[in-house]
């Protein structure tokens, strides 16, 4: 059973964020793009640890981000504390799907805390302007043991 859009965006809320009213979906919320980066040193997963690759923030031109294919990491802008009994997914706004571009993302836990990031795929040139929704957010209930306490807990805040 997923939460409606108005109980999403409460959540939101309650971590920070302020909503346009483009943003409030009848199923979630719209996250908007805040900055855009590109690799530039090499990553690792251990089987202990791990290392995020350094990365280039891209500049807009014009207010806009002209991003060639390729592989991009975003940061979104805003805040999201996922509540207790709940999971959440990020999903791609279908007009980047119908751009040939798309976001991967990965499980956002109950009790995560941050401004987080996802991955942009860019399949055909694309020009994003800043603070353009990208994405969805969407809220489940959910069981689940103990909350999130990862290294990524309060990230951007
Ligand atoms: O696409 C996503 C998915 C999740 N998150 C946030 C919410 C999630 O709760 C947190 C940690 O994600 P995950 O547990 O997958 O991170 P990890 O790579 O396992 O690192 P750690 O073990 O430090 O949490 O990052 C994102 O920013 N982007």
């Amino acid at each position: 059973m997923f939460d409606s859009g108005s109980s999403v965006a409460s959540a939101l809320e309650a971590a920070g964020a302020s909503l346009a009213d483009a943003q409030r979906q009848p199923n979630g919320v719209d996250l908007t793009v805040d900055a855009v980066f590109e690799g530039t040193s090499r990553g690792r997963i251990g089987r202990e640890g791990k290392r995020v690759a350094d990365r280039r923030e891209l500049e807009p031109e014009g207010g806009d981000y002209r991003l060639n294919p390729g592989t991009y990491v975003v940061r979104y802008g805003e805040p999201v504390r996922i509540p207790e009994g709940r999971i959440g997914f990020v999903l791609p706004r279908s007009t980047l799907l119908r751009n040939a571009c798309t976001l991967d993302t990965a499980v956002w836990d109950a009790g995560y805390e941050g401004i987080g990031e996802g991955r942009l795929d860019v399949g055909n040139p694309i020009d994003i302007e800043s603070g353009a929704r990208i994405a969805q957010l969407v809220l489940a209930r959910a069981d689940h043991d103990g909350t999130y306490d990862g290294d990524y807990q309060s990230e951007g805040l």
